[in-house]
Parts: C-alpha cells; structure tokens; sequence
C-alpha cells in the first residue's frame, strides 16, 4: 500500500505516543509533561518526563531510562520540580532544583509507594501520600502460605489482594529531611490539600464503621500542623473525589454528592464549597446537572482522571466535567456564581494546570481528530488556544483514516447521542458490514477521544457505531439512573434504535451486523444476542452474565445492592430477571468471549459460565483467556496482548462477515 493508503492496524499502538499531566511552570514559560511509551521488547510501559518552551515550542526530554516517572509538580517560584519515580523495587519523591543537573532523592523507598505529592503554599514543605507495603524486598515477589481475609474489600483488580495498611499522609521538608507521619487511619487517605497558609492540610479518608459496606460515605479531616491536631470537617455522608482549599482561606471545596447509597456513577458528583466558619454547604455545578468526574472512556486517552477544580484568581475556579462525549472547562466566579466556558468545543479536557497568573493554562486534550496532545489556553487580551506537543503528527501522516460523525438518534423518550466511523474510501453506494460497540461503567460515556479499536475496525471495512445509551453518564442524573434496577432495560432499547437508525441510511448490510462490548457493555452484548438475532457474530468481553455471582466474586461486587436496592439471597428473582444467563436457551449468534484471567472486577467465573452453558448445549462459542491479564486488557494489558485481542475480533468479525 502507499503511504498514504496505510490504515490504521492493532499494532500501530507501538509508534502511538500517550501524553499527560501536563504541569505549567508559574511564570508560564514551560510546560512538564508525562510521556508514556512502551518498550516493545519488554512488552513494558515506561514514562519519562519532557518539557515544552511554550513561546519557543522546543521539546527537550526531561528524563530518560526504563522506568516511570510521574507526577511532576513546580512549587510557586518555579525554581524546583519534584516528581515520582518507580522502578522494579523502589518508589523515590525525586528533586530538581534550579533545572540543574541530576534530581536529587527527597524520599527513597523500597518498602512502600509514593503516590501522590504537593507542596505547601509557601514552598516549605512537601505533602505525600504513601502506602507502606505488608512485606517488602524479596517477600513481596513470594506467595504467601495462606491469605487470611477479613475484610469485604480485599482485592481490587490490577492490584490483587490489598495491602493490609492502608495509604497514609506524610510530609517532608522540601530540602530535604525526615519522613514525618501525619494520619495513622485503617482505611486510604484517597485525596488531600494544603490549606491556603501551609498551617494544616485538608485529607480524605472513610472513617465509617463500616467502610466496606458504605464505600461513598467519606470524610474530610483537618490537621494543624501547629497544634498536631485532627478535626473532622462536618458534612452528610456521601463520597468525595478530591478536596481543595481556597487561596483566602474562607471556604473548603470538594468534589461529591450527599446521596450514598447509589450505585457508582448513577449520581452527579459535584462541586461542593463549604463555609469554614458556618459550615454552610453550596453546590457550585448542582445546575449544570452533570458529574464532575472524568468518565469518559477511551483506549489511548485515560479516563477517571482526578482533576481538582483550579483556583485561576481568588474569586474564579476552573473546574471540569464530563458532558455530552466532552469534558469541557468552566470558568465559575465565587461571587456572581456565573459559569462560563473556557473550552467547550467537541473536544475533551483530560487534566489541565495553570500559571501562577492564571492566564496560561497546559491542557491534555484529546479529540476525535488525532490521539491525545498537549495544549496551551492562553488567556491575555484575547483568548488563544493551540497546541504546544506534536508527538502523534508523524504516525498520523502515514495513516489514512476518517473521523466519526455525530448522531443523536431518537429512542423511546431520549436521545442517544451516537457515531459513525466510517471505512477510509467509504463508498456510500456500498453496502457495509456493521459493528456496533457497547461501552462499559455503565456510568461512563464515549466521547470525543481518537479511539484506536474503532479506528482499527474501520480500518478492517466496518461501518463503526458507538453510542451513549441510557445509563451512560454525561447526559444528566436522570439519563444515567434510568437503567437503576433493571441495568439492561431501557439501554437494549437505545442500542437497537440506534442500528435501526443507521441501517436506514442505507450504506450497512442488515445481514452483516456484528455486536462488541466490555464489562458492562459486554454484559449488553450478552443481553442483546439473548434478546434478539439480528446480529450475525458478537465477541463479548471482561462481561458480566450471572450477577449473582458477580455479587460475590468481583472486587466491589456488593455495589449492585446499590443498583438492584436488594440482595442475592433475599431477591434471587430480581438477580435472575436481569441476568443474561437465564435466557443463554436463546441465544444462537455465534459468540467469542474473551476473557482476562486475572480480572478481578468482573471475574473469569462469569465467562466460564457462559462457556460451559452454550458449549454444554453445542451453540457456537469459543473461550479466548488471556492469562496474567487484569480487567483492563483493551486499555493497559500487555501490548502484544492487546494487539492479539484486536486482531483475534478481526478474525472473529471477518470469518463471519
Ligand atoms: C465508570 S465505570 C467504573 C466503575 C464501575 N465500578 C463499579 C463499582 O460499578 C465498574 O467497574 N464497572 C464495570 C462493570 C465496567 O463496566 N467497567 C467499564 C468502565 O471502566 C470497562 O470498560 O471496563
């Protein structure tokens, strides 16, 4: 093929280039940020940082070497730079002073992991968060004799059993110096900020009796470093995703909702301000009605990013949330409440930093157009924004591939925002094969992020068709709660409406339609291919098809109380009703599953089962495993086994197509 006929294939995911975390230094010179690449072969993902002159645009890699190094972060003069290093058996808070030389080791640890760092506002000092490891050296790489198991949440998948001590906040002088404890609590220290004069830091811990059982009910703590104090900060029960101090000191803002009890996602979670004095808590996105966390899903761009509402001046607070397939960015000003957009457009703002002026503004785009880049807001007197990083523009040039049309398609009282990615020389007097890709959370949505599978799937002749059914988030509360209970239903209807629709268009053969779709969505792809025939093949994925085993044996399996608002055992009915295995009698598209073994979310017993049901009966199936696998193959597995999944789909698709 020529050069410009090349189409995009499973393995391009070895020449793509994954940015992120983009942290603008304060006088808005230079932006830091990661770059994750994958070593083809270690078949590892490594990631090291490099730096962009925002007026120049020159781009000087940072670190080097095969290891990975994140979360960089400049303290307020922009003179240091610390940011974390992991390798194979140690995790170091590393140093750069003045830009000079090699960094210098703030922390060093060979028993535990640092996770998450901040400095103090007046540069002094450094927050960490670390969990210490159960065993450490070469205990960690043993097995152990026996596991002894307390608690509920006591796996969680892409980790496996969790340590017993939990992740705990430390601070260090910035210089350099002792590791000083600040909380000793059983459960994570998920989240924590510097109040507005480095006296004390806000953090985020679920102190409930019960905290497995009351996963969303966390709390917020203060602890003055002057007094070595811990105060909880009084709130209703209800999760937070981060909190963050306002720079005068007056309020405490955090991301949450007060309504536990529901099933992840199913409630926006917004940002809250909270009156340090009066206590007085006010929402500050309650009208936009949509979710604050970042739940847009994506094979090259990384979702449920923890992106903290930024302080741009005393009074304006940028903040993003996920709405419509984008991730747009808000300005809202403290004192009049308005809320203007500062991004807006179909594009979505992963994370973002900003000059210590707060008219520069580094932002990890992704668009459907090209994978993810960095990009530059710049606010002076008129409102610019470009990009600063063109990591992907070589691999892009050599692909010809096209870019997905919106839809937004009617069904029962909704409508389904959608798209179509059509083959490159798309002919519209041709007749198409059709794949329709169901996507997964169920609190989730696709969106305007350059999807490597679909594009692969184009590429291979596919008419594409993604879309946000009900249950999706991003569409409001009552779009993502309308599945609550029932899970399938009134999501099948969306998913057919939408093949309907575009089977009207004219340019798909109805005879050569084919269904995917991972967790929850292979759990509709189950449901579809046991509810209808249309579909010529399906390959279902890390799927959920009896929930009263996933009940039990996924990691955080018991949040379907929150979903069902019943149990297995005293509502087996309810379980059976809304599991795709009670009707496998009726299934007869031909079916791949494909499975991780080690997926700990939704466990390889919910393939298994599925197998054996339909093989039992002679229905065409086949069992694909990938061993050592987590969940989260498609998105992080390793690379050559992502790149067989894909290729394993296209040779399922093509045989039948
Ligand atoms: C926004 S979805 C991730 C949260 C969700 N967790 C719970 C407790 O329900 C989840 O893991 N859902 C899976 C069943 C799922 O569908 N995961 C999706 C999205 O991550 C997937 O594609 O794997």
């Amino acid at each position: 093929m020529s050069k410009q006929e090349k189409y995009v294939s499973p393995e391009d995911i070895y020449d793509l280039q994954f940015p992120s975390d983009p942290q603008i230094s304060p006088d808005g010179k230079k932006v830091i940020f990661v770059k994750k690449w994958i070593h083809k072969k270690e078949q590892k993902y490594y990631s090291n940082l490099y730096s962009v002159d925002t007026v120049r645009g020159t781009v000087v890699q940072f670190t080097r070497g095969e290891q990975k190094d994140i979360k960089p972060r400049w303290n307020r003069n922009g003179k240091q730079l610390l940011f974390i290093r992991s390798t194979q058996n140690k995790s170091e808070l590393l140093s750069f002073y003045g830009g000079l030389g090699e960094p210098m080791p703030l922390i060093s640890l060979e028993d535990g992991d640092i996770q998450d760092l901040a400095f103090s506002p007046d540069d002094k000092w450094v927050a960490v968060l670390i969990q210490k490891y159960d065993v450490s050296g070469e205990d960690r790489k043993k097995e152990p004799l026996k596991r002894d198991i307390d608690r509920l949440f006591y796996r969680l998948d892409g980790e496996g059993f969790r340590q017993k001590r939990a992740v705990q906040l430390f601070i260090v002088k910035s210089r350099g110096g002792r590791l000083i404890p600040i909380t000793d609590v059983p459960r994570d220290v998920t989240d924590f900020a510097w109040n507005h004069d480095g006296t004390g830091i806000y953090y985020v811990t679920n102190d409930h009796e019960d905290p497995d059982r009351h996963m969303d009910e966390e709390s917020i703590f203060f602890y003055s470093l002057k007094e070595k104090r811990h105060v909880r900060i009084e709130k209703p029960a209800g999760p937070i995703g981060w909190v963050q101090a306002d720079p005068e000191g007056k309020y405490l803002y955090f991301a949450g909702h007060f309504k536990p009890g529901h099933s992840w996602g199913a409630v926006n979670s917004e940002i809250q301000q909270l009156h340090l004095e009066t206590g007085e808590i006010h929402s500050l996105t309650a009208s936009l009605d949509r979710t604050t966390d970042m739940v847009t899903l994506g094979d090259i761009t990384p979702s449920f990013v923890k992106q903290k509402a930024l302080f741009q001046t005393s009074e304006d607070l940028l903040f993003t949330v996920s709405s419509e397939g984008a991730n747009p960015l808000f300005k809202f000003n403290i004192l009049s409440g308005e809320i203007t957009p500062l991004l807006d457009g179909p594009e979505c703002v992963v994370s973002f930093s900003m000059s210590r002026d707060g008219k520069n503004i580094a932002v990890h785009l992704a668009q459907m157009e090209r994978p993810d880049e960095i990009w530059l807001l710049e606010l002076n007197s008129e409102k610019h924004f470009r990009r600063i990083t063109f990591l992907n523009d070589e691999y892009m040039s050599s692909i010809s591939c096209n870019v997905p049309e919106e839809y937004h398609i009617p069904s029962d009282n909704a409508v389904i925002q959608s798209w179509v990615l059509k083959p490159p020389g798309f002919n519209s007097k041709k007749k198409y094969p059709l794949l329709l890709q169901i996507h997964g959370g169920p609190r989730a949505q696709y969106g305007y992020t350059w999807f490597h599978e679909m594009q692969v799937f184009a590429a291979a002749g596919f008419v594409v068709l993604y879309t946000n059914p009900q249950g999706s988030q991003g569409y409001g509360h009552a779009f993502a709660d309308a599945i609550t209970g029932k899970w399938a239903e009134p999501a099948m209807n969306d998913l057919m409406a939408a093949v309907d629709y575009i089977l009207e268009l004219g340019f798909v053969d109805p005879e050569q339609c084919f269904v995917t779709g991972g967790s929850y969505g292979g759990y509709m792809t189950n449901w579809v291919i046991s509810h209808t025939n249309r579909f010529k093949g399906a390959v279902t994925q890390r799927s959920i098809c009896d929930l009263s085993s996933f009940f039990g044996t996924s990691d955080t399996g018991w949040d379907l109380e929150a979903d069902f608002h019943d149990v297995p055992w005293k509502n087996p009915e309810l379980y059976k009703k809304w599991s795709p295995i009670t009707y496998a009698d009726q299934i007869d598209t031909p079916l791949c599953i494909i499975h991780s073994e080690n997926d700990l979310r939704c466990p390889v017993e919910q393939a298994e089962q599925l197998f054996v049901r339909l093989k039992y009966d002679k229905k065409p199936v086949r069992l694909v495993l990938f061993p050592e696998e987590s969940h989260g193959l498609s998105r992080g597995g390793r690379p050559d086994r992502r790149v067989e999944r894909l290729k394993l789909m296209l040779e399922e698709f093509r045989v039948k197509s």
